[in-house]
């Protein structure tokens, strides 16, 4: 029997549907109520919100809590519950700074507490068997829903109902019959340094690329002070008229470009001129990898707030932050 620790941060797991709709209201004792005891477990609340309410301070609260826990002798893994819109956010801003062998599992519901057919139990049943697992040690922080288990590295929400709302992760295991397959452990870059109370405040704004665009909004989050901005062209990182310029002058000004792709799979692929991808990486963007924008944003929201260069902002999304094709 494993002892695995619980760290509740609300969302549809522990909502409740009244006339104002579903809201966040469970603690972390209720949710775990309906665990079947095969693993010992103590929860913690960080807090209770619906997670599209959750800032970059309730990321590093969570990250400090997550710390603390591996920390601790007596936890054999951990098991975060946290709404489904942004967890692949606090999940790879965990992976990016993880550096215990302990598994850090996150899962959550998609139909509330109170739903007559709610999935956060067997939801949360399944992540605290998975944090158990020796087999997943040094698989870094996953994510478990409806049967599989995916890194947090590549995991984005594709679907805004479905029973798993996520892809794009490295498969580690599955669940058959109620039983754990571990299917494979991530590569992972070493782990960065934890975010302090600069990450609170870190502003990286994601600018989408669509047809005929212009680079006003660009240009006007760096004239407005961003920290960094992640560019999600399109196709393999490619953008509009006006791009180049604006990317070379904010570069220039200080200001770190990472180069995406609105593209759901696939890496940005430097490949084009005439204000593609390859002028953009010319003129000072940093190509972002396999990353996607909002993973890419966690990504440079830690390195601005820590003393880093632009070559360890290079460094850190050059080295294997990657997720499947
Ligand atoms: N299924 C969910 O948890 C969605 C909810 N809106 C949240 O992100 O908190």
């Amino acid at each position: 029997m494993a002892h695995i620790k619980i760290l509740a941060t609300g969302g549809t797991i522990a909502s409740r549907t009244g006339r104002d709709g579903a809201a966040s209201a469970g603690r972390a004792e209720d949710i775990a109520a309906s665990l079947s005891g095969r693993h010992s477990y103590s929860v913690q609340d960080i807090t209770n919100a619906n997670s599209f309410r959750l800032r970059l301070a309730d990321v590093r609260i969570i990250a400090e809590a997550v710390r603390a826990a591996v920390a601790d002798d007596a936890v054999d893994g951990v098991v975060v519950t946290h709404g489904t819109d942004t967890m692949e956010e606090t999940a790879f801003a965990l992976d990016l700074v993880h550096d215990s062998p302990k598994p850090v599992v996150f899962t959550g519901a998609q139909r509330p507490a109170d739903s007559p057919v709610a999935d956060g139990p067997a939801n949360l049943e399944e992540a605290v068997t998975a944090a158990a697992a020796a087999g997943l040690r040094n698989a870094g922080v996953l994510i478990s829903f409806a049967g599989q288990v995916q890194s947090a590295r590549g995991a984005r929400k594709v679907h805004t109902v479905a029973a798993n709302p996520f892809a794009g992760g490295v498969e580690v295991a599955h669940f058959v019959a109620g039983t754990l397959h571990v299917t494979a452990i991530p590569v992972r870059p070493a782990p960065l340094p934890m975010p302090g109370e600069d990450f609170d405040n870190a502003r990286v704004e994601i600018i989408v690329c669509a047809l005929g665009t212009g680079p006003e909004l660009f240009n006007h989050a760096v004239h407005t002070g961003a920290s960094a901005i992640v560019l999600a062209g399109t196709g393999m990182g490619n953008a509009g008229e006006g791009f180049a310029e604006a990317v070379q002058d904010a570069v220039h000004g200080g200001c770190p470009v990472v180069l995406c792709t609105r593209v759901p799979a696939g890496p940005v692929v430097p490949a084009y001129g005439a204000g593609g991808g390859l002028d953009l990486v010319r003129a000072g963007a940093i190509p972002g990898g396999d990353l996607a924008p909002v993973q890419a944003r966690m990504l440079a929201a830690l390195l601005t707030s820590l003393p880093a260069t632009q070559e360890e902002i290079l460094q850190a999304l050059t080295t294997g932050t990657s997720r499947s094709r």
